[in-house]
């Protein structure tokens, strides 16, 4: 079948396994029996022209979108993408193409929002400022600040995110997204508008995050930088996946060539 041949095997260290993801749009089939495995500690790439349904995959298994077919695995247990706010309790958190940030919340606000995600006081503790949670929402702040400093923007912690720079906006979102503390990280096409500068520090700070054992789903316009990071890659054209393999096998791979060249990149 062709999902064990394109897919590496399922294991322990699997932390994303899906397979025979369709959906339709109208007339427009956007995905066929799309399917990858991703290792704990991957960073995993998925590419492709215009319109091959990157998206499609990326709102698929976060919930935004509902498939036609599909099955779904985070660190071995099956889960529904059937809601945004279940999928990121399952453990997946993802970014956005176009930064999705609270404009007028501090980043720091911005990061703790994303931290809510894993608490425990309910709405009458927020309401009446209990001891607990009191207590929690310091700890959430504190939290909230490393991460901050972690993704190298922890001096702009009380400015709105509205005013920081492009590139911090992103970085923020990454602050926001690991604030859930996730499986996996879904980073939609972080490096969008990014000058050559902020790209080389993107590409630091994920090879940061890989390095501390996290797992990252990566779509990417910059084929160079998704070759230089990316430990497998996923073509999908047309909303079929073209290759799956290391950076170096994917290159080599006629389909991909003639994807990328024989139609103009479409
Ligand atoms: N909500 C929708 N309704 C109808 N058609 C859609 C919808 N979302 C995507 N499509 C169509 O599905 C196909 C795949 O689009 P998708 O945005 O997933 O591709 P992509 O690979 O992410 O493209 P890009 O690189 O341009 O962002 C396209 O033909 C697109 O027009």
């Amino acid at each position: 079948m062709k999902e064990q041949t394109m897919n590496p095997t399922a294991n322990k260290d699997t932390v994303l396994n899906v397979s025979g993801i369709s959906k339709r749009f109208g007339g427009l089939q956007a995905l066929t029996d799309v399917g990858i495995t991703i290792q704990r500690g991957q960073v995993y790439g998925l590419i492709g022209p215009n319109g091959a349904g990157k998206t499609t995959f990326f709102n698929v298994i976060t919930g935004l979108y509902t498939p036609d077919s599909g099955t779904f695995e985070l660190a071995g247990m099956p889960y529904q993408p059937t809601a945004v706010h279940e999928v990121a309790k399952a453990g997946i958190a993802r970014t956005f193409q176009n930064i999705r940030l609270f404009a007028e919340m501090t980043a720091l606000e911005n990061v703790m929002v994303g931290r809510h995600v894993r608490t425990h006081s309910g709405l009458l503790g927020a309401i009446f400022r209990t001891p607990g949670f009191k207590a929690e929402e310091a700890a959430i702040a504190g939290r909230a600040q490393e991460l901050l400093d972690y993704v190298g923007i922890g001096k702009y912690a009380d400015f709105k995110a509205r005013t920081l720079s492009y590139g911090d906006q992103r970085r923020l979102e990454i602050a926001r997204a690991l604030a859930t503390d996730p499986q996996l990280i879904a980073l939609d096409e972080p490096a969008a508008g990014m000058n050559a500068t902020e790209k080389v520090q993107l590409r630091e700070l994920i090879d940061q995050i890989r390095k501390d054992n996290r797992t990252i789903l990566l779509i990417e316009h910059d084929v160079k930088l998704v070759m230089g990071l990316c430990d497998r890659v996923t073509v999908l054209d047309y909303g079929k996946q073209i290759a799956e393999g290391t950076p170096a096998d994917v290159q080599k791979n006629e389909k991909v060539i003639e994807a990328y060249l024989g139609t103009g990149g479409h």
